[in-house]
């Protein structure tokens, strides 16, 4: 089975566009399980563009299905994340002004970084996965950091697919079914679509969880929320 985690920053970015706290955030992703959501994520950023760092406490009180928080691990952010304890942690490379994430990380380059912030999270009880492009030039050095799971960056897939969706998701299919072997989870996400989805998903029979927010909350605003989880959960079936 493979879980949707909905990610909620672009509903935190339109509460943030006006004083006040609507739409409800928490209740957005209480809203979000009770219709079949499988996970919420959140993208706490430096700039604090959408998700607010007084967020994640208390969203960890809110989410029953599974909670991810993504981001760079600067101080701050392992400080909070060890602090609330989420399921999972997604780390990514993200430089703090940089628009949305368009790369996974370089974990030959960072690999002994990468090993002791992975170790410091196992130990506080965090499942830990590394946003990372589908590069198997990368897979020795991703097994030696420890991590639990990847999770492949789907951006440059999204684009390609709308071409040649064979050639697009070769990689992606060739690097998930290596590194399952080795025992690593597989999870994906980026610009993830009602487009894309199922083919994807098709094509990576051992993929975990995918994370899906920007077109997720797109959509929403044409089918309404609890049509579009069915929608994105009949994809994956
Ligand atoms: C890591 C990734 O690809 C997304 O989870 C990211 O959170 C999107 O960030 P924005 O919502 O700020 O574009
Ligand atoms: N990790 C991907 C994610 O959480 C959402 O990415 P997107 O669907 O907003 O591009």
């Amino acid at each position: 089975m493979t879980r949707l985690s909905v990610n909620i920053n672009k509903v935190a970015l339109l509460r943030n566009s006006r004083v006040g706290n609507y739409p409800d955030l928490y209740q957005f992703a209480k809203d979000c399980e009770e219709f079949g959501a499988q996970g919420i994520t959140v993208h706490p950023r430096p700039d604090e563009r959408h998700i607010r760092y007084a967020d994640i406490p208390i969203l960890k009180n809110i989410v029953k299905t599974e909670y991810n928080i993504e981001g760079y691990p600067s101080k701050e952010f392992m400080e909070l994340v060890i602090k609330v304890k989420p399921d999972q942690c997604t780390l990514v490379p993200d430089a703090p002004g940089v628009l949305t994430s368009n790369t996974g990380w370089d974990t030959k380059t960072h690999q002994i970084f990468l090993t002791d912030i992975v170790s410091e999270l196992q130990e506080a009880g965090i499942r830990v996965s590394l946003f990372l492009n589908a590069d198997m030039d990368m897979v020795s050095s991703v097994v030696a950091t420890g991590t639990d799971r990847i999770e492949l960056y789907t951006g440059t897939y999204a684009t390609a697919f709308l071409q040649d969706k064979e050639d697009a998701v070769k990689a992606h299919a060739e690097i998930s079914k290596t590194v399952h072997q080795l025992g690593i989870g597989i999870n994906a996400g980026h610009d993830l679509n009602l487009q894309n989805l199922k083919f994807y998903k098709e094509s990576l029979p051992n993929l975990k969880e995918v994370s899906i927010g920007h077109a997720f909350i797109a959509d929403s605003l044409y089918y309404g929320l609890k049509s579009t989880i069915q929608m994105y959960r009949n994809n994956l079936c």
